[in-house]
């Protein structure tokens, strides 16, 4: 069995083996997308084909709209040769439920796919789509760094400093590039549209507007567009930026999953790694459950996605619920386990669920530090919400997510993650910022971790993060097994607001958290007695 338009057209083979089918014509609903472009999805990754199409897909089964949507690719080419090009755009979804059993899916909503690139025939015909009147949304998952125009020390980076130098023509960056087309749209007839961001991070609408912004000034201070184009962009009536929490596990594509694909039949399921480390395959796995919460900010129009589970909200209320997820009832509950899992040498966060004190400790963050200062968002209820993830998303044995993938970049996540909790207890008249256990806890582990060597005194490889080297100099000199030699050393990072938004000593939590980093670097196996310890459980590694 092929997964092309060709291949799906031999509909009994596709139904014996179990797998859905589009119910719609996928060919007919790609022309008619190229009559009456919609939508525009920048980042052509695992989430965009294991989520974002699979909404329109609902809606095209519902009868809810005629058309699909158009994937954009402006960093990574590889992605569309390798697994759009020889699958005519079509992908295979898997989910993954908790009983072991697999719901897959061929997802025909993509039709049609573009290269980003100015250098390519693809530019005019991207062009062309953007400045279209009908085109109501351009949305993106471009990963949290790419709406960086500046590096750390704050100058612009190389190729945003070229595209401010050489103007809208022939840009490199994303940032450039979407600013560009806002603007041939601009020429074309200042048409309204929605540029939605759909990453992973607090007020992503906002920062995308502030780059697409700084941009435009840079171009206008230079004389190479118009002025009056940045009261077009400022316009919410022209150009909108809605802010937007999302919410899917998607991991990378698993062996175990391209296996069962063929065991059905399903031929070129080769899962890939380009040579930008994107990790892509002609199938995703994820989760079933999945939350989108967006502001009802479309100046166009757009889908009637409420009709494929999207909550449709005001500003305030997705803010709330963004925080609830990120800072208490679900990402911090992410990185406990990925510091302690990474420590305990567990190969997934399933796994980690079945060790009674890990399972503990991810409730008592969830349920008695972080729920108290959480703000119900009304849409949806914090306590529901941190009993499915702790009960039902993380346990499921059948997710191929691993610690080490959430353990990557920390150093940028601790601040959001648990310094807003603090700050809450701390602002809190009812509430005592000491009495926190856990969270210290989880603190005092992530310096442990940067050690680099697991609970049995076995070095350990660390994921990425930008602040590795730096944060593992200052634990260099320490020892395990050799409490006198941790002296100051953890004072530089536990001090540092730019890591946890405040500094630990100053709220009254440095000295705890040393005294926790204390017992678990005591010898081998010292984590585990910790947890133990503190949790009153018995571990399961
Ligand atoms: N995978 C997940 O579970 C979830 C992901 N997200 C958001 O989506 C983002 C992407 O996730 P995936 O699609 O799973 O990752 P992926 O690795 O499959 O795809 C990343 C996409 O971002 C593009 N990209 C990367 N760097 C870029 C740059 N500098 N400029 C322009 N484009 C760039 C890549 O070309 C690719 O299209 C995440 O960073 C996150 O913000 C949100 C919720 C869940
Ligand atoms: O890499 P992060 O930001 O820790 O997120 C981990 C995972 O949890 C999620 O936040 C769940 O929605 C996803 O974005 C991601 O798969």
């Amino acid at each position: 069995m092929l997964l092309t338009r060709e291949g799906i057209k031999d509909i009994d083979r596709w139904r014996h083996a179990g797998i859905k089918l589009p119910n719609y014509d996928v060919e007919k609903i790609a022309e008619k997308t190229k009559q009456n472009p919609t939508w525009l999805h920048f980042g052509a990754g695992n989430i965009f084909r294991g989520f974002i199409a699979l909404l329109q897909q609902d809606l095209l089964h519902k009868g809810l709209t005629e058309t699909g949507i158009i994937a954009v690719e402006s960093y990574d080419y590889e992605i569309i040769e390798k697994v759009y090009i020889p699958y005519d755009n079509l992908s295979l979804l898997v989910i993954m439920h908790a009983d072991g059993t697999l719901e897959t899916e061929v997802i025909g909503s993509i039709s049609d796919k573009i290269l980003a690139d100015p250098w390519s025939q693809d530019w005019t015909k991207l062009k062309n789509i953007f400045t279209n009147p009908s085109l109501q949304i351009a949305s993106f998952t471009i990963t949290e760094k790419a709406y960086n125009l500046k590096d750390f020390s704050g100058e612009y980076i190389k190729e945003v400093k070229e595209d401010i130098q050489k103007g809208p023509e022939k840009p490199r960056n994303i940032i450039s590039k979407i600013t560009s087309l806002v603007y041939e749209r601009y020429l074309k007839g200042k048409y309204p549209i929605a540029l939605v961001s759909l990453d992973n991070f607090s007020g992503n609408g906002e920062r995308l507007f502030g780059s697409v912004k700084t941009i435009t000034e840079e171009w206008i201070k230079k004389g190479m567009i118009e002025e009056k184009f940045l009261d077009y962009l400022t316009n919410p009536s022209k150009v909108s930026f809605p802010l937007t929490m999302i919410d899917k596990i998607v991991p990378r594509p698993s062996e175990e999953v391209k296996k069962k694909l063929e065991g059905f039949g399903i031929e070129k399921m080769d899962i890939i790694k380009t040579s930008k480390n994107t990790v892509i395959a002609p199938f995703v796995n994820a989760e079933k459950i999945h939350y989108l919460v967006i502001e009802d900010k479309f100046p166009n129009g757009r889908p009637p996605l409420e009709e494929a589970g999207v909550i449709f909200t005001d500003k305030e209320t997705v803010e709330k619920v963004e925080r609830m997820k990120v800072t208490t009832c679900l990402n911090p509950l992410h990185t406990t386990l990925a510091i302690f899992g990474c420590l305990l040498n567990y190969s997934t966060i399933a796994e980690e669920m079945e060790d009674p004190c890990l399972k503990k400790l991810v409730e008592k963050i969830g349920y008695d530090e972080g729920l108290p200062v959480v703000v119900h968002p009304g849409v949806l209820d914090p306590k529901e919400f941190l009993r499915e993830v702790i009960e039902i998303r993380f346990p499921n044995p059948y997710m191929p997510d691993t610690p080490q993938r959430i353990a990557t970049d920390t150093s940028q996540k601790m601040a959001i993650r648990f310094g807003e909790t603090i700050k809450s207890y701390e602002q809190r008249e009812d509430l005592n910022v000491t009495d926190l256990k856990y969270i210290p806890l989880v603190i005092a582990g992530w310096c442990r971790y940067l050690m680099g060597v697991d609970d049995e005194g076995r070095p350990m490889t660390l994921s990425p993060d930008p602040l590795l080297e730096d944060l593992r100099s200052h634990v260099s000199n320490i020892k395990l097994g050799d409490i006198e030699s941790v002296k100051d050393n953890l004072r530089p990072v536990l001090s540092n607001k730019h890591i946890f938004g405040l500094n630990l000593y100053e709220v009254g939590l440095g000295e705890k958290i040393e005294n926790y980093f204390k017992e678990l670097i005591a010898g081998a196996g010292a984590v585990k007695k910790t947890l133990r310890k503190y949790l009153e459980c018995e571990a399961d590694k």
